[in-house]
């Protein structure tokens, strides 16, 4: 049995992966993360993802090496993670009041092959004051997370509507990482520990 890596700094998904019972280690991977010409964002996480994985997996080729970005997209264009607090706070007063994507790419490099995938969910922001936002940059939840904003923290409450992967948002897809787990020969339930208790 390959071991798994995930090719990743975010806590998030180390929890994320815990949470659907699969043993890994962490290696996070360091890419360029700078966009291409006219790259259009689905392109941009996809690369990205197959990047990271990639990266780790010509270390330990027999691994099975799991990598992932996530994105805001607003009108076609990506909001990465904030410079500053006010860059934090301008994207945040751009997703006031409004809809925008989240997309998030997963891919895994196994056995000189890499998968890849990429899940857009929907997200609807109400309107923000500007009390609120000026509260929420002061805080470090925006600062390491796209777009500005953590929907599993204080930035639950800005979002009205989801329509989607809430764990996409959050940064792992967890229905589609398993698919490719399992198709990788790594059925995630076959894992789960047995419980004697009824
Ligand atoms: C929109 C949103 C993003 N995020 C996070 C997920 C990702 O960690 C981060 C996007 O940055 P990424 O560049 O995708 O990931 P990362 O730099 O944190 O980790 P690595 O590249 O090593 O895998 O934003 C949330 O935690 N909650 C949210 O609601």
């Amino acid at each position: 049995m390959s071991s798994i890596i995930l090719a990743s700094a975010s806590p998030r998904r180390s929890e994320l992966l815990q949470q659907i019972g699969v043993s890994f280690t962490v290696q996070p991977a360091d890419v360029d993360e700078t966009p291409l010409k006219d790259e259009r964002p689905e392109h941009y996480v996809e690369r990205l993802a197959r990047e990271k994985a990639l990266a780790v997996a010509a270390i330990h080729p027999d691994a099975m090496v799991l990598g992932s970005d996530t994105s805001v997209v607003l009108d076609g264009c990506v909001l990465g993670k904030p410079r500053d607090r006010a860059d934090a706070r301008r994207m945040l007063s751009e997703l006031s009041g409004r809809s925008h994507q989240v997309m998030t790419a997963v891919a895994l490099a196994h056995q000189s092959e890499c998968r890849s995938l990429v899940v857009t969910t929907d997200v609807e922001f109400r309107v923000l004051s500007d009390g609120e936002m000026d509260a929420y940059t002061a805080t470090a939840e925006p600062m390491d997370k796209a777009g500005g904003y953590g929907i599993q923290g204080h930035g639950g409450i800005f979002v009205r509507e989801l329509r989607g992967s809430y764990s996409a948002v959050v940064g792992l897809p967890l229905q589609e990482t398993a698919s490719l787990l399992e198709q990788a020969g790594y059925p995630v339930w076959t894992h789960w520990p047995i419980s004697l208790e009824n």
